[in-house]
């Protein structure tokens, strides 16, 4: 694993990372890889290390998406609460690798669970933030028809995160889906009224506008790069950057 490189202080001090749980499954079809998983929070262990702020939201795209469970028949609502309860259980099984780890963690969820996470509470959240504990939001924004893409980017302008970290399956933003078209070309950077008139799917829309009306830069990179996460963190040029262009 790459090691922090002498004399390189990270660029933030808080940062809103997304993890990707359609990639938590490595090469298998559904579920969680302890691989991918352990690898990842020993990632993540390395920049609460280094003195940065991690909070965390997990998505469930491994598990369940209400999108695809109503295209074969489930009315969508159901769907939508099946796919939070699945960022439940990422969030719990990564909390409980970030603690095997030493990584003091807690979850939060947007839809009440006594005895099994803490509820979301926006300052307690920055208060254990503050404390150098992960915090891993879990349950989307508690909402169905919206997605952990906007749930990552609602919390990270919530507890004043410096940037959202998109980390996924592909190293940036392409001119088409990169799976799909194998010409597609990658930016480096992007404003997000690009993103949006080019209508590029790596993240839905409604997470575009809201970090565009709150000025939150977001970075999308490969999760599956080893190394990748410390490099963004301290100032690197990995994957694609969203961000308003300054004029002046
Ligand atoms: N223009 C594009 N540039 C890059 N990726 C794109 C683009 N359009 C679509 N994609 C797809 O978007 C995917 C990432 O978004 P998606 O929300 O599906 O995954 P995720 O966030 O990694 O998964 P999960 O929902 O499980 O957390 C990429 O894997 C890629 O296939
Ligand atoms: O605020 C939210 C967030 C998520 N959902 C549902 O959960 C799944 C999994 O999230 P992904 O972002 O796709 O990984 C999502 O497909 C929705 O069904 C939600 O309803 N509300």
């Amino acid at each position: 694993m790459t090691q922090p490189e002498a004399g390189r202080q990270p660029r933030y001090k808080r940062i809103l990372l997304k993890l990707s749980g359609e990639a938590l499954m490595g090469s298998e079809n559904f579920g969680i890889d302890p691989k991918v998983l352990n690898r990842m929070a020993l990632e993540v262990g390395q920049l609460v290390g280094i003195g940065v702020q991690v909070g965390l939201v997990i998505g469930g795209g491994n598990l369940f998406r209400g999108a695809a469970l109503s295209a074969v028949g489930m009315d969508r609502v159901t769907g939508d609460h099946m796919g939070m309860l699945a960022t439940v259980m990422n969030a719990l099984a990564m909390r409980d690798a970030l603690e095997r780890s030493n990584i003091p963690a807690l979850v939060m969820s947007a839809i009440s669970m006594v005895g099994v996470t803490d509820h979301y509470d926006r300052r307690k959240a920055m208060e254990h933030l503050r404390k150098g504990q992960v915090v891993i939001f879990s349950a989307g924004t508690g909402n169905p028809f919206f997605t952990t893409d906007s749930a990552a980017c609602l919390r990270g302008i919530e507890v004043n995160a410096n940037v959202v970290l998109k980390a996924t399956k592909v190293d940036g933003v392409y001119t088409a889906d990169p799976f799909k078209n194998p010409d597609a070309e990658k930016f480096d950077r992007l404003t997000y009224d690009e993103v949006l008139a080019r209508q590029l799917e790596v993240m839905d829309l409604t997470a575009i506008c809201l970090c565009r009306d709150h000025k939150m830069p977001l970075r999308v990179f490969n999760m599956n790069k080893p190394g990748a996460l410390l490099n963004v963190v301290l100032g690197g040029a990995e994957g694609t950057l969203i961000e308003e262009v300054d004029n002046d």
